[in-house]
């Protein structure tokens, strides 16, 4: 396991709500040891419901959220504005020093189009990420938590899947470790019947598991950008479960918990 004093996180959407207080005591009795997290967030349950509301129905493709200039306008309510502060909140009721950033802010995120733009509309590929403003930022002690929306040369926004979004940070900061945090133990697969946790995947048997169709759906962006950073710095990536006791110290220090990407 890489040793680390930084690590990016990514929160999803799917565990953002019913992640206990004791997920960010954990946090924060990691940051007073001297470790240094940046959190990137999903949303995406979120902002289907805010869609709803409003009468705008979500499509994906391939995992991707088909986004016009209105669903834009949802997205980036909902990350950068609810989400985002919601998880600042959070961690400062927990004692954690934090500071909610939109990847447009500082022009954190650099993005342009996706290559089936066509398709899905006003979705970004990360091109760029302002490193040096997010290492200033836990410079001055606090711990950044950033809404994964980016933006291009011209002014315009697009909307970032988060697991992309996240992996591009770590990479840019160089961190040893990503933690993905999810709603799932980890990546699993189904043996002898039995649904099991596989403790570490190759890039083989990602693409294997992609192609069985034993990883499917939401855990495909993930295991794409864990393979994309793992091609720069970036040591190991961890799939967990935010629900799991300690699950962050246990990542960060002590390991065997999850699936562990580890580089080809
Ligand atoms: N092999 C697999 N092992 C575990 N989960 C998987 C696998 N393949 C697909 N999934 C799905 O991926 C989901 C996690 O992705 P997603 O719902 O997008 O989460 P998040 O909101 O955390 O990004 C799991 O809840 C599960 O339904
Ligand atoms: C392009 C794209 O699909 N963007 C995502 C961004 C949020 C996200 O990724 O949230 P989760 O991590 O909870 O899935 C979306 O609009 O839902």
């Amino acid at each position: 396991m890489a040793t680390t004093n930084r690590f990016v996180m990514k929160c999803g959407g799917s565990t953002l709500a019913a992640l206990p207080d004791a997920f960010f005591q954990d946090l924060r009795e990691l940051q007073e040891s001297g470790v240094q997290p940046v959190i990137v967030h999903g949303g995406g349950p979120a902002i289907n419901e805010t869609l709803g509301k409003l009468g705008i129905e979500s499509k994906f493709l391939n995992g991707l959220r088909v986004t016009d200039e209105a669903t834009l306008d949802v997205v980036e309510m909902v990350l950068a504005g609810r989400i985002n502060k919601e998880i600042v909140r959070k961690l400062q009721r927990s004692g954690s020093r934090s500071l909610g950033l939109s990847g447009t802010d500082g022009r954190l995120i650099e993005a342009q189009p996706v290559a089936n733009a066509h398709e899905v509309g006003l979705v970004g590929d990360v091109t760029g990420v302002n490193a040096a403003l997010i290492e200033g930022v836990v410079a001055l002690g606090y711990l950044p938590v950033i809404a994964p929306i980016g933006i291009d040369a011209a002014g315009q926004r697009y909307n970032i899947n988060a697991d992309t979004a996240a992996g591009a940070v770590a990479s840019h900061l160089g961190v040893d470790t990503m933690i993905v945090v999810t709603d799932v133990p980890g990546i699993m697969r189904t043996v002898d019947g039995e649904k099991r946790v596989l403790p570490q995947v190759t890039f083989a048997d990602i693409e294997e598991m992609i192609a069985s169709g034993e990883i499917y759906g939401g855990m495909i962006p993930k295991v794409r950008a864990a393979m994309a950073c793992l091609h720069g710095n970036v040591q190991e990536v961890l799939i967990v479960d935010g629900s799991a006791p300690r699950v962050l110290s246990r990542a960060v220090r002590e390991g065997g918990i999850g699936t562990r990407i580890l580089r080809a």
